[in-house]
């Protein structure tokens, strides 16, 4: 019998926590994901004091999961998160403007986004992995499965959105102080780079960023949303402190091309996610087997499986892997995501969607 998400539930729900309560009755399971026989979940604790004395309990969840009938495997990792679960009173109160990059207004901690049910933020160590293409193909898959999607570009160094979903207008206020956000291929857009030269955003240091960031998550109209997908700058810079301290995310995606040199930079992302109590909730190969379109052959041009080894030695979920290939560049080039169409790149995609979707992420 294949195994269900409910079963693995249920049998969590056994593992009790030493304060009262259980690790589902406290809510503290997360991105449940089930691949064949191994089970991957992510333990998250209120704080990071509470997360270090739980190690027990997330070696006693493996057990209880690891002798569940058709387990072969078992991950759980154990994060922590110090975000309130609402958003503090007054928040979104103070007057916005539709100048971005005016300084923030103050804000006590980090902030809900109205009508937003998920907040992934996709990042990577390196530049050009394809955290963008994976973000906006990851976001296009979601929307064809049903999902209510929005995708922020707040990759304020190099505003990729536009292009790549095709839109260019920018976006509309009736009143001054909303912000309507652009729609493409069924998903609800916001690029910073549709509101600001990049060119000036690149001197933008932490108060402006901050500001900026503030009036996407607060100012946009997003509606009510399953996920919001939130595209980063590579690296571990002002936007991703910014981002994590003064919003509540629901965790991090990491993007990374097989090759070792990327998936050091990776590490390094990783653990600045770690540092800002932001749960990783999986890791994306892109840019793996090349398949030749004329003679079929499989070629391992950045190497493969890099990142599914990385995922493992860290105990956290690999998520899938996707194909070098021309078409995704030439779509993204042309504003036409290849998840949007046919083929053995679009299904993959869709399977990655998939994942995400039972994986309670999306
Ligand atoms: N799987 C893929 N196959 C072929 N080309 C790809 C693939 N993924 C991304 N690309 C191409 O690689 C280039 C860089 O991709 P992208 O802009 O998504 O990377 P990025 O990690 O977001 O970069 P940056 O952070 O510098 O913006 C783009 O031209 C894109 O079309």
């Amino acid at each position: 019998m294949a195994l269900d998400k409910q079963t693995i539930t249920s049998e969590l729900g056994r593992v009790g926590l030493p304060d009262g309560g259980d690790l589902v009755s406290r809510d503290m399971i997360r991105a449940l994901t089930i691949d064949g026989g191994t089970v991957r979940f992510v333990i998250e604790a209120p704080d990071a004091a509470t997360a270090a004395r739980m190690e027990p309990i997330r070696a006693a969840a493996v057990d209880i999961v690891r002798a569940i009938d058709g387990v072969t495997d078992v991950s759980a990792v154990l994060t922590a998160h110090s975000a309130p679960k609402t958003a503090p009173a007054g928040a979104g109160d103070a007057p916005p403007s539709l100048k971005v990059g005016r300084h923030p207004t103050p804000q006590a901690g980090p902030v809900r986004v109205a009508g937003v049910d998920r907040i992934l933020a996709i990042g990577s160590g390196k530049g050009g992995v394809g955290k963008s293409t994976v973000s906006s193909n990851l976001a296009v898959a979601l929307a064809r499965q049903g999902r209510r999607v929005g995708l922020l570009d707040a990759d304020i160094y190099g505003p990729s959105q536009p292009r790549m979903m095709g839109v260019n207008k920018r976006p509309g206020s009736p009143d001054g102080k909303r912000i309507i956000p652009l729609q493409a291929h069924g998903v609800t857009m916001m690029s910073i780079g549709l509101m600001v030269d990049p060119a000036k955003a690149v001197v933008w240091r932490g108060p402006m960023l901050m500001g900026a960031l503030q009036q996407m998550l607060g100012q946009v109209e997003w509606g009510e949303l399953d996920v919001l997908i939130i595209d980063l700058p590579p690296g571990t810079g002002d936007v991703q402190l910014t981002l994590a301290q003064k919003t509540e995310l629901t965790g991090a995606v990491i993007v990374s091309t097989p090759q070792d040199v990327a998936l050091l930079d990776a590490r390094k992302a990783m653990d600045m996610f770690r540092t800002l109590k932001t749960p990783i909730l999986g890791l994306v190969e892109n840019m793996s087997t090349f398949h030749c379109p004329h003679c079929g052959e499989e070629t391992q041009i950045f190497g493969h499986g890099g990142v599914a080894h990385e995922a493992e030695a860290l105990g956290l979920p690999f998520l899938g892997a996707l194909p070098i290939d021309l078409q995704t560049r030439v779509s993204g080039d042309a504003g036409v995501p290849v998840a949007a169409g046919e083929g053995p790149v679009a299904d993959a995609y869709a399977a990655l969607a998939r994942r995400f979707i039972d994986g309670g992420m999306a």
